[in-house]
């Protein structure tokens, strides 16, 4: 195990990868967490494993993901837009990290954020909500704990605040004649406390408050919609 680069300082993206190609090396524990995330986010997901764990068999016979059953090739890497190194093979782990540097694709080395040029934040998510922890790769068990603190204290309302507030940006976006009153309509939205009704499900109660603060050209009506649906926004946690 090496200790984290304490100089780099991390930059923080979200990554659309639906329908990219993601390699992952090893077919173990941490590969099958990395590639539960993965599939989450609709990527294409191709392992290269002699062996793989009972649930990545599985997926392989749901053609949910791509198997291919042998020891990693360096050409493996063509044409992969993000690749994870999972295996318990330090030349292995090396190799990757060597052709992923030379043709500059982003690499996750498993165990060892110096060689990663991208490393995965633990993640609370709530419908479009997301909260992400990380340590830089010091300390994964603390990322862990932390985000298990944040999941008590930001439940499934915030999912459904997110609905609500993209609701209301799609009636006001391109109505005022300034954004300036759009962020001020936001604020007040915001300061009251409609998170309270949300989680009561007391959709009367959040028409009310709305009533409150929004112009006439709003139709509240339509923001209580969003949240009054059968899904749920997201509620659980990632793993
Ligand atoms: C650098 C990074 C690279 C990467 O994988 O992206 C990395 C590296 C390593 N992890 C190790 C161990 C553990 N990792 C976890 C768990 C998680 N690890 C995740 C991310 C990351 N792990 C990245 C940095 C994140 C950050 O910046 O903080 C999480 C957050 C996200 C995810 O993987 O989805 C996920 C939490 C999921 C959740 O709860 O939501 C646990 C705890 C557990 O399993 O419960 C342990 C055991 C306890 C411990 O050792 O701390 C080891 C030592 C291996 C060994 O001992 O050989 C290394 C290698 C090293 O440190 O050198
Ligand atoms: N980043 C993280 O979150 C964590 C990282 N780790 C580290 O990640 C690594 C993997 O851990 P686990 O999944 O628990 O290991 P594991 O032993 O369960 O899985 C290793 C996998 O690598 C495969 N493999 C071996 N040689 C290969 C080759 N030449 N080509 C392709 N695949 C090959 C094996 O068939 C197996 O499927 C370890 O180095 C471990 O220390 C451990 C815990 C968490």
């Amino acid at each position: 195990m090496q200790v984290a680069a304490d100089t780099k300082v991390w930059y923080p993206v979200n990554l659309d990868i639906s329908g990219r190609l993601c390699l992952v090396v090893g077919g173990g524990a941490v590969a099958t967490r990395k590639i539960t995330s993965l599939l989450l986010s609709e990527a294409m997901v191709r392992v290269v494993s002699p062996e793989v764990c009972p649930k990545l068999r599985r997926l392989a016979d749901e053609d949910r993901i791509e198997w291919v059953r042998r020891a990693f090739r360096d050409d493996d890497l063509d044409g992969a837009f993000l690749v994870f190194a999972a295996t318990n093979a330090p030349h292995v782990q090396r190799r990757v990290a060597e052709l992923a540097r030379e043709r500059k694709v982003l690499l996750n080395s498993a165990e060892s954020p110096s060689l990663s040029t991208f490393l995965v934040p633990a993640r609370i998510r709530r419908g479009d909500f997301l909260l992400a922890v990380s340590t830089g790769g010091a300390s994964p068990a603390l990322s862990a704990l932390i985000k298990r603190r944040l999941a008590l204290q930001f439940g499934p309302e915030y999912g459904l605040l997110v609905r609500l507030m993209a609701a209301l940006r799609h009636q006001v976006v391109g109505c005022a004649e300034q954004s300036a009153d759009n962020r001020e309509l936001f604020h007040e939205v915001l300061a009251l406390p409609i998170l309270e009704r949300i989680r009561e499900r007391d959709w009367e109660g959040v028409r009310q408050l709305l009533h409150q603060v929004l112009p006439g050209h709003v139709d509240g009506n339509l923001l209580i919609e969003a949240l009054d649906t059968q899904e749920t926004a997201g509620s659980g946690e990632e793993r």
